[in-house]
């Protein structure tokens, strides 16, 4: 199967793709236990409105020697691969038809940590770029916003679901991951892209 084969759940104004379980359980559940405890997780500070604030999550950067992201004035260089990154990698290159030179990871450790409103739209990552999402964990929310309607979209994204963005997605919408009350065990989040060199 192909991401082709999918329907894009947006009706206009970009693309996203849900393959719900892309992962089966058992499966995910190894990828879980692997990537929490064999990634370089890092507390990352940002420097915002004059002050440095810790971000609220975990953070992890691999890819291609060549492939270093910059973003809120901070130079990311990637890690090497690691076994399982590649393993994954492989795999949603199959399905996207696409190549990725980096992973951002994201280590959600319970409900309060989250991710604020942004779009992907860093020049180095091109004009409309294809973007792979992999979860394993705890379930959470990933929520879109319109930037011109205002229109919401939730997201409930599971164990080893595989969420794609495309299109002119980054330019009209924009997605966050809402902190929550209810109790919420780890989750990982691994976003496939490609950077330019
Ligand atoms: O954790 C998620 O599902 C979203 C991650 C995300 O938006 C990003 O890494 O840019
Ligand atoms: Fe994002």
């Amino acid at each position: 199967m192909q991401l082709a084969a999918l329907a894009n759940l947006l009706a206009s104004d970009g693309e996203l793709y849900y393959w719900p379980r892309f992962y089966r359980a058992e499966k995910a559940d190894a990828y879980f236990d692997r990537l929490y405890r064999e990634l370089a997780w890092r507390r990352e500070r940002l420097f915002i409105y004059g002050r440095w604030v810790n971000v609220p999550r975990l953070m992890a950067w691999y890819g291609d020697p060549s492939a270093r992201y910059r973003y809120s004035g901070v130079d990311h260089r990637p890690l090497p691969w690691t076994a399982d990154l590649q393993t994954l990698r492989g795999d949603v290159e199959t399905i996207c038809n696409a190549a990725f030179n980096s992973v951002l990871a994201n280590l959600y450790r319970d409900g309060r940590d989250s991710m604020g409103c942004h779009a992907d739209n860093e020049k180095e990552l091109g004009q409309n770029p294809l973007i792979a999402s992999l979860s394993f964990g705890d379930s959470r929310v990933l929520r879109f916003k319109h930037l011109e309607t205002g229109q919401k979209l939730d997201l409930e994204l599971n164990h080893g679901d595989l969420l794609v963005m495309a299109g002119e997605l980054q330019h009209r919408w924009r997605h966050e991951l809402p902190k929550t009350r209810k109790p919420k065990q780890p989750r990982i989040n691994l976003t496939f892209r490609h950077i330019a060199a």
